[in-house]
């Protein structure tokens, strides 16, 4: 079972913006397409009825391949295809409405919502490319001389203005959806960062007990799920007198230390936090409780070794294990391990209990 994304506990932003964002353009990807294939459908009756075969004929043709796009993207789940195809057949068709000229000559004005889905559905890089593609195909039809597909007749002042008004759109878009990218990228390095400072411990640097409440039991580290392991309280011995002694200062290098030597001596899938004050939390995925002894054992041990720089005296740690079982709650384990330290602390301190 995979209960962390990265070792000691470092979890990736859960709530990825990035992510939620490309939720809700597909949602509104869906509802356009939805629109847009009533809209072709309609207009191709309604044309059908005059009597243009050949644009009833278009409008209901691409109108079908709309919803066969949607039906691709819901089974495929290929946003980007489903986006190139949808952008690539409302070009097709608007280049069709500007050379004929569409009903009343109004097959201009559709270019202009064309242009702003295209940038909308494929992003501003893709956007740009193919509304690029767009105005410079416009320009094609509307001044290639004596060009045999252009039927429908504009004049040149109208032409022109199309033009201005239609690059004004496409800078506008094109600028408002780049903005829009910036801004989310800033905004998730900063949501990142927020979300990390608040599951870590600002003087170890270790995850705090926030990352342990919310993240792990949340995630079914104790559920009747997990496949087993051990957790172990583990406070530091008379740590009030360094600090009455040696000052504050000294006990909060003190901690700093026991972090660093915590987070040396376990393994990248094991789980150090800081669980308050001088007291530490370790969790040993799949470790049974005499291996989980054994390894606390030795940590004990090897911090007698440590020297702390101000002290005169080795820095001594007690532990209190419980073995995690399935069905039992956070809270039984936690107060059982709680238990055990306190015994630990009552037997003389500098040893394990479990
Ligand atoms: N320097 C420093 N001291 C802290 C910090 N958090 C808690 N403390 C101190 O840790 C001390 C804990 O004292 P006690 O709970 O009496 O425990 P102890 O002296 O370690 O005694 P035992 O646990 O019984 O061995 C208190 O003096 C707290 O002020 C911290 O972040 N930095």
């Amino acid at each position: 079972m995979q209960l962390f994304d990265n070792a000691n506990g470092r979890e990736q932003s859960e709530y990825d913006l990035s992510q939620l964002e490309n939720h809700r353009r597909i949602q509104l990807f869906q509802l356009l397409s939805l629109v847009g294939i009533a809209m072709l459908l309609t207009f191709g009756g309604v044309s059908f009825f005059r009597g243009a075969l050949w644009l009833s004929l278009l409008l209901v043709g691409i109108g079908m391949i709309g919803v066969l796009n949607m039906v691709w993207l819901h089974v495929q789940r290929n946003y980007v295809g489903a986006a190139v195809v949808l952008a690539s057949c409302v070009t097709f068709l608007n280049l069709v409405l500007v050379a004929t000229g569409g009903v009343a000559n109004t097959g201009l004005l559709w270019v202009y919502p064309t242009a702003a889905i295209v940038i909308f559905v494929t992003g501003y890089r893709a956007g740009f490319a193919l509304s690029s593609l767009l105005l410079v195909s416009c320009v094609i039809v509307l001044f290639w001389p004596d060009n045999p597909w252009l039927t429908a007749d504009y004049p040149s002042e109208v032409k022109i203005r199309f033009l201005a008004t239609l690059v004004s759109l496409l800078i506008a878009c094109l600028g408002s959806e780049m903005v829009h990218v910036h801004s989310r990228v800033r905004v998730q390095a900063l949501h990142s960062r927020v979300q990390s400072a608040a599951i870590t411990d600002t003087l170890t640097k270790l995850p705090n007990r926030r990352f342990v409440t919310e993240h792990c039991i949340r995630r079914g580290f104790f559920d009747r799920s997990f496949e087993g392991g051990t957790l172990i309280l583990a406070d530091v011995d008379r740590f009030k007198r360094i600090n009455d002694e040696f000052g504050h200062d000294t006990g909060d290098h003190v901690l700093e230390k026991i972090a660093e030597y915590l987070d040396r001596t376990t393994r990248d899938e094991d789980v150090i936090a800081r669980w308050g004050g001088e007291e530490f939390l370790i969790l040993l995925p799949g470790v049974n409780l005499q291996q989980a002894w054994n390894r606390a054992d030795e940590i004990r041990e090897g911090l007698t070794l440590e020297t702390f720089d101000d002290l005169s005296e080795p820095v001594t740690m007690s532990f209190g294990l419980v073995h995690i079982e399935s069905g039992k709650s956070a809270d039984k384990l936690l107060n059982q391990a709680d238990k055990n330290l306190y015994e630990a602390k009552a037997s003389g301190r500098n040893c394990v209990v479990g």
